[in-house]
């Protein structure tokens, strides 16, 4: 079940009832070993972005579910009147990151939203058959090109990141690019190119945190090619689930059973990686302040606004 470096987990087992408990055993194990693996299975408002202060080769177009605006610059909104704002406290600066969308909305892409979703939260209710998790998910799509690079070393596309939306990424290598690159255990990097009838699932940062880094966050990157024959335009499209902005740290740990946030003992083997954030700061406990602090790092014209 390894595709150089990377398990692959079969996602038809899951309705197999002879394989069904060989597969959640090959999930347990692939939490704990390599922080990603591949699960086979089935010109308007390019954002620029930038990683470990190094500006990422690539163009990207948001798809998500379009939220109406809730903060206001008085600050705290009252929320009674609202059933929709359930009693937030708008004056948490973090609310900024709610609305107005400026990308087309999900049902740009019902087609492929209505294939994933569905596939997503099979994915997670395996899991939390396998870890008895259970919480509310948003998600958000991402059409993402990469051009070919400028020098002839390899350039950076995406800086080493961690995903802040959260929970897990179902990450679709659309065509045969490589360039995508996972740190393993020994803080080596591993190559995760596409592999047909696959995707690679990416853990998020909230995901480290609640499970008290038994799990680590996949932290990861892609780098591209000069031009030349070998190199061509890469594409993905990957698929973030979220948690709810106002969720904390704290809020989270009860989800995974304690049995599993004990197995932290043997899972010392943290994976460095210079300046990568990570959500489990103590300064940063609240989700949203969290996806915040990665617009502003990421995105230097948000903090200016
Ligand atoms: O395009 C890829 O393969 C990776 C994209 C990614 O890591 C991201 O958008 O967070
Ligand atoms: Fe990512």
């Amino acid at each position: 079940m390894s595709h150089r470096g990377l398990p692959i987990l079969d996602l038809s087992l899951a309705s197999d009832p002879n394989g069904h408990d060989v597969l959640l055993q090959q999930l347990r194990e692939a939490l704990l070993i390599p922080a990603s693996y591949i699960l086979r299975t089935v010109d308007t408002g390019y954002a620029e972005e930038t990683t470990l202060n190094e500006k990422d080769l690539r163009e990207q177009i948001d798809f998500a579910t379009d939220l109406s605006v809730i903060w206001e610059q008085s600050g705290s909104v009252s929320s009674e009147s609202s059933e929709s704002n359930e009693g937030r406290d708008f004056s948490k600066v973090h609310w900024h990151v709610r609305g107005p969308n400026q990308w087309p909305p999900e049902t740009e892409i019902l087609e492929y939203h209505n294939t994933f979703q569905p596939m997503s939260y099979r994915f997670i209710h395996l899991m939390e058959e396998g870890l008895g998790e259970c919480l509310s998910l948003k998600r958000r799509i991402k059409l993402v090109g990469y051009p070919p690079g400028h020098s002839n070393e390899p350039s950076q596309a995406v800086g080493a990141h961690k995903d802040s939306s959260g929970w897990l990424t179902f990450l679709y290598p659309v065509g045969q690019e490589r360039g995508l690159g996972v740190l393993d255990t020994n803080s080596e990097w591993v190559a995760a190119p596409p592999v047909k009838g696959t995707f690679v699932v990416n853990f998020g940062n909230a995901f480290e945190a609640a499970t008290e880094s038994v799990v680590k966050a996949t932290v990861h990157r892609v780098k591209v090619l000069a031009p030349g024959p070998e190199s061509n335009r890469r594409c993905s499209i990957p698929f973030f689930q979220r948690l709810p902005l106002d969720l904390t740290i704290s809020e989270i740990r009860p989800s995974t059973p304690e049995d599993f946030r004990n197995l932290r003992q043997n899972a010392e083997h943290l994976r460095s990686c210079g300046d990568v954030s990570s959500f489990p700061d103590s300064r940063w406990d609240r989700l949203g302040e969290s996806q915040l602090r990665k617009w502003f790092r990421s995105h230097g014209n948000v903090g200016r606004t």
